[in-house]
C-alpha cells in the first residue's frame, strides 16, 4: 500500500465519566518508522493505545488503520452506536449491525495491528511455542469440523503456524526456549516472548507498552536492536509508549508527547529534546526530580 502513514489519528476524545483522559489528540504514524508516544504520568499515553488497539471505544474522533491493503476506521470495527442516518440506508444498517455484533478489538488485529501490555500478559502454564500457537488461533483454519476430520487444510495450517513460531523465536532468540514454561523465563525473555507473540499475527505496525520496563541497560539494548530488525528486516511500523527517554531518544523517528491528555509536541528526537513545553511537562511531572531528555 503506498498511503505514507499507516495511521492517522483525529480529535481522538476519551472520556471516564467526569475525567477527561484525552482531549482532541491529533497525530500521524509513518510507514515504516519507529515512533514514540512518551508524557509523564497520567498523560494519556496508554489509553491513547487502548483507543488505537480496540480495547477501549473512543468517545470521539477518528483513527484510520491503512494497513493489508485497505483502510480500516477502528472506532467503527468497534460497534457504534446506532444514529438516524443508519436507517436510511440498508447497507449501512446492515453493516452497523454486523460490527455490533461481531465487532471488537480482534477485527484490529486481523486488519494489521497488534499490541503488548504493559503488565506481561502471557500463558505462564504453557510452553513458549503454545503461547505462540494460541496466538495464531484467529489465522489459521482451524474449525471443529476440519479438526475432527483432519483435513489437508487443517494440516497446512498447523503446519504454518508452527513454522511461523519458530521463525518468530528465531528473530527474539528464544528458540532453544521452545518448550519451557513461559513462567519460568527470565523477565527480559518474556518480554521478548510478548513481541514475537504479537508479531507471529502478521501486523504491519506494532504498539508496545513500556517495552523497556524492568529491564537492564544491555536487556534494553537488545531489545532496541530488536526494535530496528522489525523495522529495517520485516517492514514493520513501531509505535512505543516507554520512559526510558535514552532508549526513545536513540530509536525513535518520530516522537508525540502528551501531557494531561492533549498533544503539546511532534518532531523528532533533536527537537523534542529541547522543546521548552516537553522540559516543562517533565519538569512539572515529578517536582524535584532531575530530567534528562
Ligand atoms: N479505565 C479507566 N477508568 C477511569 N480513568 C482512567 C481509566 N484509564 C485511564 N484513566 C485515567 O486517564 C488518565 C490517563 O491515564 P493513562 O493510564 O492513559 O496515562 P499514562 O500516560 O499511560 O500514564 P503512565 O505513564 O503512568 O502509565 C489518568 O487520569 C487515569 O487515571
Amino acid at each position: 500500500m503506498s498511503q505514507e502513514n499507516i495511521l492517522e489519528v483525529k480529535n481522538l476524545v476519551m472520556h471516564f465519566g467526569g475525567i477527561k483522559a484525552l482531549n482532541d489528540v491529533t497525530f500521524d504514524i509513518k510507514r515504516g518508522s519507529v515512533s514514540a508516544l512518551i508524557g509523564p504520568n497520567g498523560a494519556g499515553k496508554t489509553t491513547v493505545f487502548n483507543c488505537l488497539t480496540g480495547f477501549y471505544k473512543a468517545t470521539g474522533g477518528s483513527i484510520m488503520l491503512h494497513a493489508g491493503g485497505k483502510s480500516t476506521s477502528v472506532v467503527k470495527v468497534l460497534g457504534q452506536k446506532f444514529s438516524a442516518a443508519d436507517f436510511t440506508s440498508p447497507v449501512r444498517l446492515i453493516e452497523r449491525i454486523k460490527y455490533k455484533m461481531f465487532g471488537g478489538s480482534h477485527l484490529v488485529n486481523r486488519a494489521g495491528l497488534a499490541r503488548t501490555f504493559q503488565n506481561i500478559r502471557l500463558f505462564k502454564e504453557m510452553s513458549v511455542v503454545e503461547n505462540l500457537l494460541v496466538a495464531q488461533h484467529m489465522l489459521a483454519n482451524r474449525s471443529m469440523v476440519s479438526g475432527i476430520l483432519n483435513t489437508a487444510s487443517f494440516k497446512k495450517a498447523e503446519e504454518e503456524a508452527l513454522q511461523r513460531a519458530f521463525y518468530w523465536l528465531e528473530v527474539v532468540h528464544l528458540t532453544e526456549f521452545s518448550n519451557r514454561l513461559a513462567g519460568e523465563l527470565s523477565y527480559g525473555q518474556q518480554r521478548r516472548l510478548e513481541i514475537a507473540r504479537a508479531m507471529c499475527t502478521n501486523p504491519e505496525i506494532i504498539c508496545l507498552d513500556e517495552p523497556a520496563a524492568g529491564l537492564n541497560p544491555s536487556e534494553t539494548e537488545a531489545l532496541a536492536s530488536m526494535i530496528r530488525v522489525l523495522r529495517d528486516n520485516h517492514n514493520t511500523t513501531v509505535l512505543l509508549i516507554e520512559h526510558d527517554m535514552g532508549m526513545v531518544m536513540n530509536i525513535s523517528d518520530y516522537i508525540v508527547v502528551l501531557d494531561h491528555g492533549e498533544v503539546i509536541a511532534k518532531g523528532g528526537p533533536d527537537d523534542i529534546k529541547t522543546n521548552p513545553k516537553v522540559i516543562a511537562a517533565y519538569l512539572g511531572a515529578e517536582e524535584g526530580e532531575e530530567v534528562s531528555l
